[in-house]
């Protein structure tokens, strides 16, 4: 909002004018005395988010629009603007307005936004909240995550297509990027996400460096390992740039950076994401594998364990210490539900930690921090006496941070507030100087009852009395009939008809001390917390480690818990190259059935020499899909550490899943979906490995028949002459792709069995050797409630189509059939029998014909119609 005529504008709007502008892309919240005021398009805005009143008033003779809420609402409110996408510049008053006589100092202290939000509010406990910055490099393109609210800052760099997985993997909430790259963005990774633009300057490898170096107080980034991530480093300089735009100053919470290790982890594009429905779905009220298997308990454990799902390891030790350790729970389903017990009072350490380095720590979660440094005690006591190498040196790991505990019982009251300004934050005994005010302040009474029966007696005054008033302050007062006892120390203040009021040194002390204890109590309470919480800044160190470990831990315990809860087995890593799993199950779908229905397993092998491409076929609905989803998740869950839902498995350690599903389930992004289909897959054809497991769903059927059949073909061919021989599984309607197997000799034709009935198919859900005689897609269409009619000329042209075994030909018998077809089904009208009947039934007169002769009548017709049939 811009006045007009600066001379009318009010002092106050001025400075706001003067602030606004330094902010135009953010919602400017400005503090007037106890309210955070709006003003023009932002008092729209906020009103309408907010639900609160828009008004408007005079400025500089223009009417400006107004809302505002009571400063104390700011955490109710702050959340909702920036749920709504907002950025929201909070502009606090700088200095006392009591202490100045001018108009207050005031300027902006924060920018939230959503990727640098911090407040519990905004945040989701099981969920990082990603800041990241893109930076496009000359070949490459470099990028970096921030998640503030825990400290975790990671980079990377690499083509298009890993930085868009990782975008997938990550979802941060803003993305930073180059002003002059804002189409090539929205090109290359879309235009749903959420975006801020900034200067070209920052996005410099110097400038980034500095910053970085600058925030770590190092000379070199080698320590971290990204010195080489060139591109990597310019997309961390732009965060840190980002946090300090946005005032974010304190910091030390954010203390390394690392580089996320693609090498080290199971490659799964953005698709195979997608497709397998990890963590996140294209469906309403779809169930993913992270809700079906997350069985953490903390925050940190949720946080972790969706990592671990995105980034599957692909060392056989590390998956195997994993395995070791879920094992080892299983096995000792005591010890488990212990240390579940203990996890499950331990708040979200990370981020209490992080909010001790940004001060932004309530004295009420300084003592949910020691609670749960508390809780972590038994937890490492368990974990270093179990009999399980990695959980001995976890629970070794585990600091127990004593003294911050010590310190902080001894100085936090167990009841301390959430607000530090509603005092009794410190304990009692541990600061002398804030007992004796609180003693002032809270027993003065005991304290006045005390000196008046003290000075009684020493006066031998029977009628002594202590009370106070606005203009002589405290004294004691003695009727006039006592007036002689009265000793020499005491100062006369004031004379009443029958009565002499006085002060004594020690009731004057008494006096200065009460006043303003309360207030002196209030500030003293907040430097001691502060003074703490600054103190604490050394723990952030161990209590991250501890975080770390307690994610770790609870994963794990995840793990053993929901092998236990549903049955799954302990899966064999190797560095072989085939994969064997018997009597597998989908974890999710099995959840799903209904009542009474039980999930049909399945087995299946895969290898390099024999059987390194399956060709599945099987009607819709039978249970293709879900074989070839098990078997990646299978394998991704195994990987990650986690026993798998199976009789047994053995895997041969796999670096890359793809998985494609044809056309017709993927709705379009705006191009053809054909074309995208085509697109995935030619990816996967540029990127296999020997240890790749690749799942095609029916590729090729987003275009015609012979074209798909085609197509389907080719690349089944072009996967078992690639001399990689990855690992396939292809599922697919057109049993003529089971003519395959005659000719390449790794091709192995299975079918997911299913029982003809009359008219309808019983699925039996089994994998079965063997390919299809057909597709059943008719069958399926007839369960579906499809009109007869459509049904049975369906299976006509079907009959007639494999009748003539000629692609080429199908057009063309087709064509016949319909003409065929239409000749029985409408009359000749050129036929004279045909011509006698239409004249017949044009002369009847409805009316006189009674029900009778309208019998006769049609008999006859039939009659005449059947006759010449035979002729
Ligand atoms: N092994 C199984 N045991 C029990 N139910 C199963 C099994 N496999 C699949 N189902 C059920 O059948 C449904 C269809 O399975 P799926 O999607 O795998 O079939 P499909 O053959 O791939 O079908 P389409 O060809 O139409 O895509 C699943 O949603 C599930 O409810």
């Amino acid at each position: 909002m811009a006045a007009k005529k600066s001379q009318k504008v009010t002092p106050l709007m001025k400075q706001y004018n003067s602030i606004k502008l330094k902010y135009p892309d953010a919602l400017l919240l400005f503090r007037v005395g106890d309210f955070y005021e709006t003003f023009g398009e932002d008092a729209v805005k906020a009103a309408r988010i907010l639900n609160i009143v828009l008004t408007n008033r005079n400025n500089g003779g223009e009417r400006t629009e107004l809302a505002g809420f009571p400063h104390h609402s700011l955490n109710t409110y702050l959340p909702k603007l920036v749920k709504a996408g907002q950025r929201v510049a909070i502009c606090d008053q700088l200095e006392d307005p009591k202490m100045t006589k001018t108009i207050v100092k005031r300027g902006v202290t924060e920018l939230v936004t959503p990727g640098v939000a911090m407040n519990d509010d905004i945040l989701q406990s099981k969920s990082n909240n990603f800041l990241c910055a893109v930076h496009f490099g000359k070949n490459l393109l470099g990028v970096s995550f921030l998640d503030v609210s825990t400290g975790e800052f990671l980079c990377a760099q690499g083509n298009r297509e890993y930085i868009d997985k990782l975008l997938q993997n990550f979802s941060p909430s803003e993305i930073l990027v180059q002003k002059k790259y804002k189409k090539d963005f929205s090109d290359s990774f879309g235009k749903e996400l959420h975006c801020f633009y900034l200067e070209d300057w920052i996005f410099k490898p110097d400038y980034a460096e500095e910053t970085l170096n600058a925030h770590f107080e190092t000379k070199s980034l080698k320590g971290f390992g990204i010195d080489h991530l060139e591109e990597g480093i310019i997309a961390s300089g732009a965060v840190l740039y980002y946090l300090s735009e946005t005032r974010h100053h304190r910091l030390q919470h954010i203390a390394s950076i690392s580089r996320i290790a693609e090498e080290e982890y199971v490659w799964m594009d953005r698709f195979t994401i997608r497709n397998l429905e990890l963590y996140h779905s294209n469906a309403v009220n779809a169930v993913t594998l992270l809700d079906v298997i997350d069985k953490t308990i903390s925050p940190m454990g949720g946080r972790l364990l969706k990592r671990w799902l995105a980034l599957p390891l692909k060392n056989e030790d590390a998956i195997r210490k994993r395995h070791d350790v879920v094992e080892h729970l299983m096995n000792h389903p005591e010890l488990l539900r212990e240390i579940q017990e203990h996890i499950g009072e331990i708040s979200d350490l990370e981020r209490l930690i992080s909010k001790v380095a940004t001060g932004k720590i309530s004295p009420r979660e300084v003592n949910q921090l020691k609670n749960s440094l508390n809780a972590i005690m038994p937890v490492k006591e368990l974990a270093m006496n179990a009999e399980n190498e990695a959980l001995k040196v976890l629970g070794e790991n585990l600091n127990p941070c004593e003294l911050l505990r010590k310190k902080i019982s001894e100085s936090i009251s167990e009841e301390a507030p959430v607000n530090v300004q509603k005092g009794n934050v410190i304990a009692k005994g541990f600061s002398k100087e804030l007992d004796e005010l609180r003693n002032i302040a809270f027993s003065g009474k005991d304290y006045l009852d005390e000196m008046i029966k003290r000075e009684t007696e020493a006066t031998g005054i029977s009628s002594l009395k202590i009370g106070n008033n606005n203009v002589y302050g405290y004294y004691i007062e003695v009727r006039n009939t006592h007036k002689d006892k009265v000793p020499d120390t005491w100062n006369r203040k004031q004379t009443l008809v029958n009565a002499e009021r006085y002060i004594t040194e020690e009731l004057k002390e008494y006096e200065s001390k009460i006043l303003g204890a309360e207030e002196k109590i209030l500030q003293l309470e907040q430097e001691l917390f502060g003074k703490l919480v600054s103190w604490m800044a050394d723990y952030i160190d161990p209590v991250q480690q501890n975080a770390k470990l307690i994610a770790r831990l609870d994963c794990l315990g995840s793990f053993a818990q929901q092998a236990q809860n549903e049955n799954y087995c302990r899966p064999g890593i190797s560095d072989s190259l085939s994969l064997e799993i018997e009597e597998a199950r989908h974890p999710v779908i099995e959840k799903q059935l209904p009542p009474g229905e039980i999930y049909v397993t399945n087995s299946l092998k895969l290898d390099r020499e024999e059987q390194q491409i399956i060709m599945i076929t099987g009607p819709n609905m039978s249970g293709k899909s879900a074989i070839l989803r098990q078997t990646a998740l299978i394998v991704l869950m195994a990987q990650m550490g986690s026993f798998v839902p199976a009789k047994s498995a053995e895997i041969g350690l796999v670096d890359k899943i793809f998985t494609r599903v044809g056309a017709s389930d993927n709705i379009s992004m705006g191009e053809s979906t054909f074309m995208v289909e085509m697109n995935e897959t030619a990816s996967i054809l540029n990127n296999i490995s020997k240890r790749s497991l690749v799942l095609l769903d029916e590729i090729g059927r987003g275009t015609s028949t012979y074209d798909g059949i085609s197509i389907a073909w080719a690349i089944s061919e072009f996967l078992h002459e690639h001399p990689a021989r990855p690992k396939t599984l292809f599922a697919t309607h057109y049993h003529e792709l089971n003519e395959m197997c005659e000719t390449f000799e790794r091709i192995k034709n299975f079918n997911v069995s299913v029982r003809e009935l009359k008219d309808k198919v019983l699925f039996l859900r089994k994998l079965v050797p063997g390919g299809s005689e057909h597709s059943f897609g008719i069958h399926v269409a007839k369960m579906a409630g499809m009109p007869q009619m459509v049904i049975q000329r369906a299976n006509k042209i079907l009959k007639k189509l494999e009748a003539s075994h000629h692609m080429e030909d199908s057009g063309k018998v087709m064509k016949q059939s319909a003409e065929d077809e239409l000749q029985l089904s409408f009359f000749n009208l050129d036929d004279p029998l045909l011509q006698d009947i239409k004249e017949e039934l044009i002369g009847i007169d409805i009316d006189t014909l009674t029900p009778v002769e309208a019998l006769m009548k049609l008999n006859e017709i039939k009659r005449k119609l059947v006759k010449s049939k035979q002729k």
